[in-house]
Formats: structure tokens, C-alpha cells, sequence
């Protein structure tokens, strides 16, 4: 074995996370690690990656022990971790970047441009990602901007890589490029722990898959997980419904939010209209004006001119994100680090975030503190966050109740329309189908939703209706009739480039 853990328990302050965990991954095996949000995946890796010791129990790399090695020693052994964000410096070359910390230097002690762009260019060829080195990191695909985080690694020797969610807000092209890399991997050698919330790929990608449940581990070969079903079942020790929403026929078609000829940098002229209570997904590609407009409606992207329409009403265009909330309308960010959390401070204070200047206001710019606990606990107890109390801060959750404090903060609004850009990112299965219930119990109640996701499956189940986007442009529209994510994929390809 390459990697053997035995015996591991581990607590803070009193609350046992993991208690009695086994885990081993061998030489070119991809081991899944899977449990819900908060069961100790991220605290295992820490264990395994040396940010954090066990309180007792026994790691050992190649048979020897490596509970007393620091992160860099570990590193130097082999393990690495890819995390979810990628680490790579935008506005460096992607040379520099997979050379980060030992650039080559010539005498004087200038970096030797020439041979370390061609030591690169060597280097991403042999290990299958033949981009050009001196591109900026920052103009990388998403997917190659990880495949370059793990081809860092590979150069640096890696032989166990920790790979923490790396499909989070790919296309399904884009996991799929993914996972042959990660197969080349396999197939060379490499002991790789893949974490993710997609069972379906876990089942599909992994040789043995890992539950981590109430601090216990359970292992088991992917090919005997019988499928999706029994493998949730497992993780989250009870049957999970699937929120499937029935939309009423012939439901009320008010109009409630209208875009009229927006153009901006990336959007050229976009127009459509939300209906009060409906779902409406948005698809398209990077840069097609999806996401675009969903941050230009919430004062995050720059809109030069259109109008927007809201309740028959035109209000201006939002500069910045305080202007849409006035208009109770709210946007969640697919990056829940830069925009949507404080790690600081505590779950209740990064609830109210979103209300301090409206619902919690008292005089002479006082918070009104009972009302803010009201508010937090109300959705605490909603969104089923696990943690001690609303005290907690933010930074010590796991990600996925990170997200689900997010979708409070953005709920405490009381939205009219709620704008979302994958809304379950880091989300385990239970979790993400109570927020869908939610969602579609608000619309009920008039709630109408944008809703942007790279996970067609998890779109389809909710929207009443799909836009496609394309150079900027609305470029189809369709009613939500029973597609499966093949046929929306084949429509958002089809209209690419602007046929409809
Ligand atoms: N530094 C810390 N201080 C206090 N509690 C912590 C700390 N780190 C983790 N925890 C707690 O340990 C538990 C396990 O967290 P961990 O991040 O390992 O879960 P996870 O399985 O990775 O969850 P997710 O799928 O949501 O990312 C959580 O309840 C979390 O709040």
C-alpha cells in the first residue's frame, strides 16, 4: 500500500469528527472519498497532508510512519493536495507558475526565461496538457487551470495526489477531459484520492470508494456499490427524496423581471423576461452572457445600456450590488470564498450581511441584534447547518454549510428574484435536495429564480424553462419538456455561435 491509515480519531473542542477512520490507497488506484457535508473528508485530508495531527492513530506512507512530518517533508515524500480553488497566480505565465518557488535563475540571479519556458513546454507535453507555457494562467480554461494545479504536483514527484472536488463548475466536456487525465495518472502509477459530491462519477472514475459516516469509514469496490441509490443511502444513512417539481399547467405568466437589449463587454444584446414564481435556467458557455448577466443584474459586471424591468416598473441599472438589493433582487456567486463569505466572523453576522442596511436597521445606524438572531437562527435550523451554534465562525464549517450560510445570507432578503450560480457547489445529496425543495416552495410563494448550472441533470429537475445564451446574445428559448442533459447539451451546441 501506498498510503495506510489506521485507527484515526480526531476532535476539536470536545466534538469527535472522526472517530475510529481506516483508509489505504494503493499504487495507481483512484480511491473516492465520499460522506456529507461536515462527516470529516476535508479533516481526513488534513490528516493525511499534515496541516493537522490525529489525536491518536497511525499514518504511514510506503510503510513508514509520517505522523510527525511537517506539511513540506510530506510533500518532498510525495503527497500532494489539488485543492478545489486552484492555486495557480493568474497573472503568471503558466510557466512561472508550474516552476512557482524554483523559477531557474541564471548567474546573476535573473530568471532564465528561455530555457524555463522550454523546460515547460517539455514538461506539460510529457504529462498531456501541451499548452502554450508562456500564456497567462489567468486566460486558462477552468479545466486547464486544474490540470495545470495537478501537473505541478507531478512535477514536483507526487505519487498520492489529493484530488478535493476538482469537477466543481466544469462542463460535462470538461470532466470528461479530466477524467482521461486522471486515468494517464492512473495508469503511470499514481495513488489518487478523489473527493466529490457527483456520485455518479465517483462510481464511474474510482476503484474503491471510501464512506466516511458519524466518524466511521466504510470501504468498498466501486463495481459492488450496486449504483447512485445505494451509495447515497450509505452516505447518508437514510433514504434521500429527490426533489422533482411539478409544475402547475397553464400557471400565470406575469411578468416580473424583464431584460431589454443589454449590452455590455461580453454581452452584445441580451434580452428575455422571468416570470413571477418560475424557474428559469440559464445555459450557455463561458463568455456566452450567461453568468454575465446574472452579474450584471446584481451590479457585479459592467452593463452599458438596456433596461431592466421589474414589476412593469424600469429600474436603473445597478452599479453596484447594494442598488439590486433595494430591489430585493439577490445574486449567490459560484465562488463562495471571494463573494459570498467571511470566514471571520460568525454564521449569524454573515446571515445578516445581506440585511444590516435594510431589515436589521434601528436608529442612528444601530443593529437590531434580536431580530439578526431571529433572522439566522430561523434559517440555521432551515438549512439544517451543521455546527455548534449561530456563533460559530464561519471559517471552522465545512464547505458545504459554508454554502448553505450563503443561501441564507441570500434568503434573508426575502428576494423577489433570486439569482443563483451553482447553488450546490460542494453540497452533498441530502443537503442539495433540501435546498431544491426550498427553492421551489419559495417560487410558489412568487419567488421566481435565475438559475445557472454546469449540472443539466440537477437544472432540468427544476426549471420551467431553459435560455440559451450564445456570443452574447439570447439565442433559444425553450419550454422545460421532459429533456434529458444529452439533448440540452446538443442544443447549447447547436446554437453556439449564434444560430437559433
Ligand atoms: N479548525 C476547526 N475548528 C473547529 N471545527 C472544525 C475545524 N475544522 C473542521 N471542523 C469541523 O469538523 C467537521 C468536519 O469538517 P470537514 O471540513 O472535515 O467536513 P467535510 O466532510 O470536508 O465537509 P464538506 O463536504 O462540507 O466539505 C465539521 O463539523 C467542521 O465544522
Amino acid at each position: 500500500m501506498l498510503l495506510q491509515i489506521s485507527n484515526v480519531y480526531k476532535s476539536f473542542g470536545g466534538k469527535e469528527v472522526l472517530k475510529n477512520v481506516e483508509f489505504a490507497v494503493d499504487y495507481g488506484e483512484i480511491h473516492g472519498l465520499v460522506g456529507k457535508n461536515g462527516a470529516g473528508k476535508s479533516t481526513l485530508v488534513n490528516i493525511i497532508s499534515g496541516v493537522l495531527s490525529c489525536d491518536s492513530g497511525a499514518v504511514e506512507l510506503d510503510s513508514q510512519p509520517i505522523d510527525q512530518l511537517s506539511v513540506l517533508e510530506r510533500q518532498d515524500l510525495g503527497i500532494y493536495v489539488v485543492p478545489q480553488h486552484a492555486t495557480i497566480i493568474p497573472e503568471f505565465s503558466v510557466a512561472e507558475n508550474l516552476f512557482l518557488g524554483v523559477w531557474l535563475r541564471k548567474k546573476a540571479g535573473l530568471v532564465d526565461w528561455k530555457p524555463m519556458f522550454e523546460k515547460a513546454e517539455q514538461e506539460l507535453r510529457e504529462y498531456g496538457l501541451p499548452i502554450d507555457p508562456r500564456m497567462k494562467a489567468k486566460d486558462l480554461s477552468l479545466v486547464n487551470q486544474r490540470k495545470l494545479n495537478i501537473v505541478r504536483a507531478l512535477f514536483s514527484k507526487a505519487k498520492l495526489i489529493i484530488l478535493d472536488e476538482p469537477t466543481t463548475a466544469l462542463s460535462a466536456d470538461e470532466r470528461n477531459s479530466l477524467f482521461e487525465f486522471v486515468l494517464k495518472l492512473k495508469k503511470q502509477g499514481t495513488g489518487i484520492i478523489f473527493i466529490s459530491h457527483y456520485l455518479e462519477e465517483v462510481l464511474k472514475l474510482c476503484d474503491r470508494i471510501t464512506v466516511i459516516r458519524d466518524g466511521l469509514s466504510f470501504t468498498g469496490y466501486a463495481a459492488d456499490s450496486v449504483d447512485e441509490r445505494s451509495l447515497t443511502n450509505l452516505i447518508v444513512g437514510e433514504d434521500v427524496e429527490l426533489c422533482t417539481r411539478t409544475r402547475e399547467p397553464g400557471a400565470e405568466k406575469e411578468p416580473i423581471l424583464e431584460c431589454r437589449n443589454i449590452k455590455g463587454k461580453d454581452l452584445k444584446d441580451v434580452s428575455f423576461r422571468l416570470h413571477r414564481g418560475e424557474i428559469l435556467g440559464l445555459i450557455g458557455f463561458p463568455g456566452s452572457g450567461a453568468r454575465e448577466i446574472c452579474r450584471g443584474l446584481f451590479g457585479l459586471y459592467p452593463v452599458e445600456s438596456g433596461e431592466i424591468h421589474l414589476n412593469g416598473r424600469e429600474i436603473g441599472i445597478p452599479k453596484e450590488p447594494a442598488e439590486a438589493l433595494k430591489h430585493h433582487i439577490v445574486y449567490v456567486s459560484y465562488d463562495r470564498h471571494k463573494e459570498g463569505i467571511v470566514q471571520q466572523l460568525p454564521i449569524q453576522e454573515n446571515i445578516s450581511l445581506s440585511i444590516l442596511g435594510s431589515k436589521l436597521k434601528k436608529l442612528m445606524g444601530l443593529v437590531d441584534k434580536e431580530r439578526e438572531i431571529d433572522n439566522s437562527t430561523g434559517y440555521f435550523k432551515q438549512l439544517n447547518i451543521k455546527a455548534g451554534s449561530i456563533y460559530e465562525l464561519v471559517g471552522n464549517l465545512s464547505g458545504g454549510n459554508q454554502q448553505k450560510v450563503v443561501i441564507s445570507k441570500a434568503l434573508s432578503v426575502e428576494p423577489s428574484v433570486l439569482i443563483i450560480d451553482e447553488p450546490t457547489i460542494g453540497i452533498d445529496v441530502k443537503s442539495r435536495e433540501e435546498i431544491l425543495f426550498l427553492i421551489d416552495e419559495l417560487t410558489r410563494s412568487g419567488l421566481s429564480v435565475l438559475y445557472l448550472t454546469n449540472d443539466y441533470n440537477e437544472l432540468l429537475r427544476v426549471a420551467d424553462r431553459l435560455i440559451f445564451f450564445s456570443d452574447g446574445k439570447v439565442v433559444r428559448e425553450a419550454e422545460n419538456d421532459g429533456f434529458t442533459a444529452e439533448q440540452v447539451i446538443q442544443m447549447r451546441d447547436s446554437v453556439k455561435g449564434g444560430a437559433a
